[in-house]
């Protein structure tokens, strides 16, 4: 890992910086420990808890002031978690020590391989064999050869002289005897890659020392989806367990980066987010020679490697994928050149419903997924309904005026959204803006949801910060935190990928920075020894008179 000075948060194109982490297992359909649909998963073939996104962080008008807060005196986060858990049942404790031993159990980073052929094949069909295994065989070196494959690679660049000959704007990968000293041609033409620091574009060798091509300079044949690297990734990192509608990936092609031996190289950093919606980043190697430049991905004290130094015989395109919050570097080039194409991804909702057989509603089952099952039917449980509270796992891309978006959860934030919702819970998505360095060197949390935002100084930790937080800046303001059972804490990780994030964006990308959040899950009562459906949730529409508040709970 970087120092903490070296992770200061740097923002480019595909740069910025923070911290590490780690998954492993994703279950698959071959899982063996995934139990058949529930039968209230079958009650509710979609999802019929709500969520509140994109709605400004509406509150209501009559906002109780400050001082009419019942909060308790200081306590850290650890209190607030051990208070609810005085009183707790078996199930709750059993769902919460499940989320924990599942932290390092996701995926943030897969990669692959696609092999080329110099026949070209009209309707190949999908090539990439994926590697998405635990980190420590994270290595496309164990990649099996696939049905189909790549076209040699072309590229085409715009020369500054216009008076250049087309055949010297040309590159055919792997290296062609007929184009192979265009190389340096191109070399020639490219620019020094700058990254993002304190939110201006800089160029520092120290840093990182590349060279980038912008995409409307060049073009090329390599397509992301009709190879099936979109689709791995798509399984692999932005799995939708239990919903009809599948999240779909916009790859949008963001550099072309040479890093050349014997010192080229990028220091640890996150990728500066480009919209809301962006998950992920991709690299594409293309097969050229070179010694050393293993890209490394963290995430949560885990790390996944992807080395593509040495090419197998077989040319191949070799890829890596990984959200793009996580921490990452690539190791200096001893010789040779590494030469990548980069992406940014983008997750949105698809309106068209899966056809025919995967028509089914997959209510595959996890043992996560059975826990808050579980949880949730059990009639001793919140009987009279109530809250429950996830701090996310990961970091997601806000503005300064629109909050996260359900459609980029990753992981297991993904997993507990779904699992509760699914069951007819509301969940709701909120969150714990970017922390910052004041003069004097102390954090300092802002939170809101309309991110005209005051300033907390020091860290949210205090039953009374977190108080003020559920109520005013998230716009719950008759929730307070005491309704709250937390499943997790926010881990020194969290704070520490917060902390990283301080200094954000480069660009022109209207001040996009990550943040932590957690996720609110409102559980409807018990009727008749079943939960009720959740006719009142934390939306406005449903808002209770406040005078009523203190006799009618929410989910009355
Ligand atoms: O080339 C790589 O493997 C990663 C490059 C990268 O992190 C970036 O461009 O932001
Ligand atoms: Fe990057």
């Amino acid at each position: 890992m970087e120092s903490q000075d070296s992770s200061k948060p740097v923002g480019t194109g595909h740069s910025d910086l923070v911290p590490g982490t780690a998954p492993l297992r994703q279950p698959s359909e071959e899982d063996p420990q995934i139990a058949p649909s529930s039968s209230i998963g079958e009650q509710h073939p979609r999802p019929v808890g709500w969520s509140l996104q994109d709605e400004d962080y509406e509150s209501w008008e009559d906002e109780e002031s400050d001082e009419s807060i019942e909060s308790t005196a200081d306590g850290t986060d650890q209190e607030i978690l051990d208070d609810k858990d005085a009183d707790i049942g078996d199930q709750l404790r059993a769902l919460q020590h499940c989320v924990e031993s599942n932290y390092k159990e996701f995926l943030f980073a897969c990669g692959g391989t696609v092999p080329i052929s110099p026949k070209h094949q009209e309707h190949p069909g999908p090539m990439s064999k994926e590697i998405a295994s635990r980190p420590e065989s994270a290595s496309s070196k164990s990649s099996i050869s696939t049905s189909g494959a790549q076209p040699p690679v072309t590229l085409r660049w715009d020369p500054k002289d216009e008076s250049t000959p087309a055949s010297q704007s040309k590159l055919i990968f792997p290296a062609e005897d007929t184009t192979a000293g265009n190389l340096k041609y191109l070399l020639a033409e490219m620019k020094p890659a700058t990254f993002g620091r304190g939110g201006e574009d800089v160029y520092d060798e120290s840093y990182r020392k590349a060279s980038k091509l912008e995409p409307q300079d060049f073009s090329t044949n390599f397509c992301p989806y009709s190879t099936g690297i979109i689709g791995e990734i798509s399984r692999l990192l932005l799995p939708d367990p239990g919903r009809a509608d599948q999240r779909t990936i916009k790859a949008e092609l963001y550099k072309l980066n040479v890093y050349t031996g014997p010192s080229g190289h990028f220091r640890s950093h996150v990728d500066t987010p480009r919209s809301r919606s962006q998950f992920g980043s991709l690299v594409v190697c293309l097969p050229v020679k070179h010694e050393g430049g293993a890209l490394e991905v963290r995430h949560s004290g885990e790390v996944m490697k992807f080395d593509w130094a040495s090419p197998s015989e077989q040319p191949e395109l070799q890829w890596a994928a990984f959200y793009s919050d996580c921490e990452h570097e690539v190791f200096p080039v001893q010789s040779g050149h590494r030469i990548t194409l980069t992406y940014n991804l983008y997750a949105t909702f698809n309106s068209v419903q899966r056809l025919g057989s995967f028509n089914s509603v997959n209510n595959t089952q996890t043992p996560l997924d059975r826990e808050i099952e579980a949880l949730v039917e059990d009639p001793t449980f919140l009987t009279d309904g109530g809250y429950v509270g996830f701090h996310t796992t990961h970091t997601y891309p806000h503005n300064d005026s629109e909050g996260c978006l359900e459609e980029t959860l990753k992981g297991l934030d993904m997993v507990i959204w779904r699992g509760f919702q699914r069951l007819g819970c509301g969940v709701c998505l909120r969150p714990v803006l970017e922390p910052d360095l004041d003069i004097d060197g102390e954090l300092r949390f802002e939170l809101g949801r309309t991110f005209e935002l005051r300033a907390i100084y020091g860290e949210v930790e205090s039953t009374y910060e977190w108080d003020s937080l559920v109520r005013h800046d998230w716009g719950l303001e008759h929730l307070s935190v005491e309704d709250i059972i937390w499943l997790n804490k926010p881990t020194l990780e969290t704070k520490k990928a917060a902390f990283a994030y301080a200094v954000y964006g480069n660009q022109a990308t209207g001040c996009l920075a990550y943040t932590v959040c957690s996720i609110i899950v409102s559980v409807p009562k018990i009727v008749e020894g079943k939960r009720a459906s959740l006719e009142t949730t934390f939306d406005v529409d449903a808002v209770v008179e406040e005078d009523d508040w203190e006799n009618r709970s929410p989910w009355d």
